[in-house]
């Protein structure tokens, strides 16, 4: 047999595996700087190798030193652990309290290791602190998968949970003064935290690898279909968005809205006040919309400073009124923009209204933009029914 069920074995595999995965997951990290907690879980992993190094190293099984090193380290790298998963899981850093909490398990641990040895209370809270925060991280990864909608994460979380479940019961076997020294235990009931580790960095891992993945993925598509500047959908998102919408109302005999809306002057402004003043314009239009519609409603940036929404849970007085209300909210909101120094920013805007039996997006969009073409003809900052409304009412 290449490898008995020793501590030796079992360590000198959680050594190698773990700095595999440590290379692999920190590797993955930089491919997405984005995404917060992949880093921290590769330091953790080589935190884990430190630490089954220095298990397998010369230091004497009862030397303190043992103990007084390898319990830090254990607990570093679950804080690691758990604190990636809180970033992950889109959280404010809360480095400062767990740094505050390792100080004191340093503390704690060095008193118990060198000035009054207490091997088995050390290992018990040690053991005890490590198993509540793996079952803690277990906890974050259910909330995420319960808002990702991400499998892996629970069966990331299944895996943290049994790993605390086996860290709890040397916690137990401390208690009763049951650990035996390192390499006397071989393959009993103390190997078992190290067969934990093996799990945590050769399981638990490559599935944290894959949620990493999983989530890549999404937020690509994500930018993909969003505009970056205001945040709401570009075209293609917008097109993939209202394309089951549109079908679904034409089947139930519905009814549907579209705004066109343009900026007024906002060249003028940008020649004014800049460019990034104009961006921070077209980032209030996006705020403006998200604050304004409904979440049925689906609003796009159509590009530069013109932007359409579709309104498919209303009539074209309600639709009327969403359009007052967004250029008077617009307004307002621009008026405290500072660099602006109270120069007033309006939007015109054009409606078409429909039967979906009767018209497709297209044909929607074109006479919204064709009222909107009489907005500014008008003398802009206004809203202009097109032809389909008038015959409507
Ligand atoms: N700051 C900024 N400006 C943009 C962006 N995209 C387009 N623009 C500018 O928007 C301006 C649009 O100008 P025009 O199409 O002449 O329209 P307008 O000045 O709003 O005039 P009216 O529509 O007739 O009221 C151009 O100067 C573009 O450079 C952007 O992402 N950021």
């Amino acid at each position: 047999m290449l490898f008995a069920l020793d501590d030796a074995s079992i360590l000198s595999l959680l050594v190698l595996i773990a700095l595999v995965n440590a290379s692999i997951v920190q590797w993955a990290s930089r491919m997405a700087p984005s995404i917060q907690g992949p880093s921290q879980w590769a330091a953790s992993l080589a935190l884990t190798a430190t630490m089954a190094a220095l298990s397998v190293s010369p230091i004497e099984a009862t030397s303190p030193w043992r103990g007084g090193l390898f319990n830090p380290l254990l607990i570093a790298a679950q804080l690691l652990w758990f604190h990636g998963t809180w970033q992950f899981s889109g959280r404010r850093s809360l480095a400062r309290w767990l740094i505050g909490l390792f100080l004191i398990v340093v503390l704690f641990n060095t008193w118990f290791s060198f000035a009054d040895p207490q091997r088995d209370l050390r290992i018990a809270s040690v053991v005890s602190l490590a198993a509540s925060l793996k079952l803690a991280t277990a906890g974050l990864l259910l909330a995420y998968a319960r808002n990702s909608s991400n499998r892996v994460a629970i069966v990331a979380a299944g895996s943290l949970g049994l790993e605390s479940m086996v860290f709890l019961f040397h916690a137990y076997l401390a208690i009763r003064g049951e650990v035996p020294l390192f390499g006397s235990g071989a393959g009993g009931g103390a190997s078992l935290i190290w067969l934990a580790m093996l799990l945590g960095v050769s399981v638990t891992a490559p599935l944290y690898m894959l949620m990493g993945l999983g989530r890549l993925v999404l937020d690509l598509r994500r930018a993909a279909n969003r505009d970056s500047l205001t945040e709401l959908r570009n075209r293609r998102g917008f097109f993939s968005s209202i394309e089951p919408l549109i079908a679904h109302g034409r089947r139930s005999k519905g009814h549907a809205a579209v705004l066109m809306l343009d900026i007024d002057r906002f060249k003028r402004l940008n020649d004014r006040f800049g460019h990034a003043v104009g961006d921070q314009v077209l980032r209030t239009m996006g705020a403006t919309l998200r604050g304004t519609l409904r979440g049925s409603d689906v609003a796009v940036r159509w590009g530069g400073e013109e932007f359409c929404a579709l309104l498919l849970n209303t009539d074209g007085k309600g639709a009327h009124t969403t359009a007052e209300r967004i250029r008077h909210e617009f307004a307002a909101a621009c008026k405290s923009i500072e660099a602006l120094r109270g120069g007033a920013v309006s939007v015109s805007i054009g409606i078409a209204y429909g039967a979906l039996a009767d018209h497709d997006f297209d044909s929607l969009q074109k006479q919204a933009d064709q009222a909107l073409y009489a907005a500014k003809e008008a003398g802009r900052d206004r809203v202009v029914a097109g032809q389909s409304m008038l015959i409507n009412e």
